[in-house]
C-alpha cells in the first residue's frame, strides 16, 4: 500500500471568524447529545449494565456529558474471551489491511475535528485550542503509526550467510489492556489502542472515569468503520472493581499504561505476579508523571523565556504530564523574569471553556482539592506572588497561581501538583541550576533558554529528561518530530510518537531457510 509521505495535521486558526462559528456550531450539536447513556462495547456488541457512572462538565458541575455503563468482571472475562478468539484471525490480518483501518480513522476524525473537540471542551475543560491541539495530535498518532506498521513489515536486513535466507519479522504479542489517562482523552486513548491493534494485537480498551464519553465516541467511529468484532473491546468500569482483575489477568499479555506514578507502579508490581497458567511475562509499557521545569541562563532572551514558561506552567491549567511547574532562574535575571511571568500571568483570562478562556477548570473535585493543598503547603514553603484563589463556584475554577524564592527540595519543587501551580526558583550558576532540575525522581520534559552553545551543549549531556527543548517551551511535543517519553518516575520511555514505539507492542522472529 503506498501512502504519501507523513505530515503532522496543522492546527485550527481560531482568530478566524469561520473557524471560531464552526467551533461554536459544533459546541451547540454537542450540547444537544449531551447525557446519552453508552454502553460497553464486548465483541462488537453493545452491552448496557444497571450499573452506570457519570461524566460531568468540571467547568459546570451539575452538567451530565454522559453515562457510561460499568463492567464487572464477569464482563471483562466476556471481552477477554472475545479479543482472544479476535486475535486467532487479526493477527494474521496484513499490515496494510491493519494500517487502513487507522488512515481511514484518522481521516474520518479530520473531518470531525470540531465535533471531537467539542467533546473535550465539554467533558475535561479544554480551551478551543488545546482541544484541536489532542485532535491533531490523535490524527498524527494514526497517520504516523499506520506508515510505521508498514515500514516496520519490511524485515529488516541481516549479516548475509552463505546458503541460507535469513529473515527478521516482527509478530504481534497478543491480548492486552489500554488504560488511557484523562486529560489528552482523545490523542493519548487513540494513539494507545491503535498503536497496539495496527501492530496485530487485540484489546481491552478502559477509559478514564474523567474521560469515557469522549473514548466512547471513537469507539462508535471505529466500530462504523468496520474493524473487526472483539480487536477493540471498549470496558468502561471502576478501577477498584475491574483495574487490578484486568492487569492481572491470566490472559493479558501486555499493558499499555498511561496515567499517574503511583498507580502506573501499582500496575508494574501487580502484572509482574505471575498468575497460573499464565504462558508468558506480561510486558507492561508505563507512561508516568512529571514534575519539569525550565532554566532561564543570565544570557537568555528573557521575553522569550517568560512567554514558554506562562504557556508550559498554565496551558490546560497545568494538567499536562509535560507541564512546566519549576523555573529555575540564574540569579543575574531573576528578578526581572519574575517579574513578566507575573505580569503575563496576571493577564491571563479564566472562564468557562465553551467561551474559549484560556484558564478553564481543573477536571474533578479530587483535582481541586489536591490543588489547593499544595497551595496551602507553597504558603509555609515559599512566598506567594499571584494567584492562589478560587475561580466561581460552579466550575473547578482555581487561578493561576505563583510562588517565588521556592526550596529545590521543598514539596513545591518535588512534588506532581498536576494544577496551575509554578514554583520559581534562582540558581547561582548555570551548573546548579541543572543540578537543581536533576533534584527530582521523574525525568520527562526540560527546556533551557541560553545563547551560550557550551551551556547549551552542557544541558544536552546534563539535563536528565526524556524531552528536552532548547529555546522553546517544554510542552506539545509533535508525533513524529518530538518522540514522547520520559526516564525514572516519568515510565519506562516509551517515547510514543517515534520509531522504536510500534516494536513495544510485538515481538521479533528470526525466520532462516537453508537451500
Ligand atoms: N508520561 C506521559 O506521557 C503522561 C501523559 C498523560 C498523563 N500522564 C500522567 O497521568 C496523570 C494524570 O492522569 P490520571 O489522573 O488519569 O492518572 P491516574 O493514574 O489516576 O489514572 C490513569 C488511568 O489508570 C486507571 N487506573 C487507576 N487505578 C487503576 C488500577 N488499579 N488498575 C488499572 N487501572 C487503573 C484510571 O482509571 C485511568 O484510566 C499525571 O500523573 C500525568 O503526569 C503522563
Ligand atoms: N505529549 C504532551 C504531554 C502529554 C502529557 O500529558 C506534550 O508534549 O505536551
Amino acid at each position: 500500500m503506498t501512502t504519501t509521505p507523513f505530515k503532522n495535521e496543522p492546527f485550527v486558526d481560531f482568530s478566524l471568524p469561520q473557524n471560531d462559528k464552526a467551533m461554536r456550531d459544533a459546541l451547540a450539536k454537542v450540547k444537544n447529545e449531551l447525557g446519552k447513556s453508552y454502553p460497553l462495547i464486548i465483541n462488537g456488541e453493545a452491552v448496557f449494565t444497571n450499573e452506570t457512572e457519570p461524566s460531568y462538565n468540571p467547568a459546570n458541575k451539575e452538567q451530565i456529558i454522559g453515562t457510561v455503563s460499568q463492567a464487572d468482571q464477569k464482563l471483562v472475562d466476556q471481552a477477554m474471551e472475545a479479543a482472544t478468539q479476535a486475535f486467532k484471525t487479526w493477527r494474521y490480518t496484513s499490515a496494510e489491511v491493519r494500517s487502513s483501518y487507522l488512515l481511514k480513522a484518522s481521516a474520518a476524525v479530520r473531518r470531525r475535528k470540531f465535533e471531537f473537540s467539542a467533546w473535550m471542551v465539554y467533558e475535561t475543560g479544554k480551551s478551543f485550542a488545546e482541544a484541536d491541539a489532542d485532535v491533531a495530535e490523535a490524527i498524527d498518532f494514526m497517520e504516523y503509526y499506520a506508515r510505521e506498521m508498514l515500514r516496520i513489515d519490511i524485515p529488516v536486513p541481516l549479516v548475509p550467510y552463505e546458503g541460507e535466507l535469513n529473515r527478521q519479522i516482527y509478530i504481534p504479542l497478543g491480548v492486552g489492556i489500554v488504560i488511557p489517562p484523562w486529560n489528552f482523552p482523545l490523542a493519548i486513548m487513540a494513539g494507545m489502542a491503535t498503536s497496539a491493534i495496527v501492530a496485530g494485537n487485540t484489546i481491552l480498551l478502559k477509559p478514564s472515569p474523567n474521560a469515557p464519553i469522549i473514548a466512547a465516541k471513537f469507539v462508535e467511529l471505529m466500530q462504523e468503520l468496520g474493524l473487526p468484532k472483539g480487536v477493540l473491546n471498549y470496558v468502561p468500569g471502576r478501577p477498584e472493581t475491574i483495574g487490578d482483575y484486568m492487569t492481572g489477568h491470566v490472559d493479558t499479555r501486555f499493558i499499555s499504561f498511561t496515567g499517574s506514578r503511583d498507580v502506573g507502579l501499582h500496575i508494574v508490581e501487580h502484572a509482574n505476579k505471575r498468575i497460573p497458567g499464565q504462558k508468558w511475562i506480561k510486558r507492561v509499557i508505563a507512561e508516568m508523571g512529571g514534575k519539569d521545569g525550565i532554566v532561564v541562563d543570565s544570557d537568555a532572551d528573557l521575553d522569550a523565556a517568560a512567554t514558554a514558561i506562562v504557556q508550559s506552567s498554565f496551558g490546560f491549567q497545568g494538567q499536562k504530564c509535560s507541564a512546566a511547574s519549576r523555573a529555575i532562574i540564574h540569579k543575574d535575571v531573576y528578578d526581572t523574569v519574575v517579574e513578566k511571568v507575573v505580569q503575563l500571568t496576571k493577564a491571563l483570562k479564566m472562564g468557562n471553556p465553551e467561551d474559549n478562556a484560556y484558564v478553564g477548570p481543573v477536571i474533578d473535585d479530587k483535582s481541586f482539592a489536591k490543588v489547593q493543598r499544595y497551595i496551602e503547603i507553597g504558603k509555609t514553603e515559599a512566598k506567594l506572588a499571584t494567584g492562589g484563589e478560587l475561580g466561581p463556584d460552579y466550575g473547578y475554577f482555581i487561578q493561576p497561581t505563583i510562588f517565588i524564592d521556592a526550596k529545590a527540595d521543598s514539596r513545591l519543587m518535588q512534588e506532581e501538583i498536576f494544577g496551575p501551580v509554578l514554583g520559581m526558583m534562582k540558581a547561582d550558576s548555570f551548573e546548579e541550576a541543572i543540578d537543581i532540575f536533576n533534584s527530582t525522581d521523574y525525568g520527562l520534559t526540560g527546556s533551557v533558554f541560553s545563547q551560550n552553545e557550551e551551556h547549551l551543549a552542557y544541558a544536552s549531556e546534563r539535563m536528565f529528561c526524556g524531552n528536552l527543548y532548547f529555546n522553546r517551551k517544554c510542552t506539545g511535543a509533535l508525533v513524529g518530530v518530538h518522540p514522547f517519553g520520559g526516564f525514572s518516575m516519568s515510565g519506562t520511555d516509551s517515547k510514543t510518537g517515534g520509531p522504536d514505539y510500534l516494536q513495544l507492542f510485538m515481538q521479533a522472529k528470526l525466520v532462516s531457510e537453508k537451500f
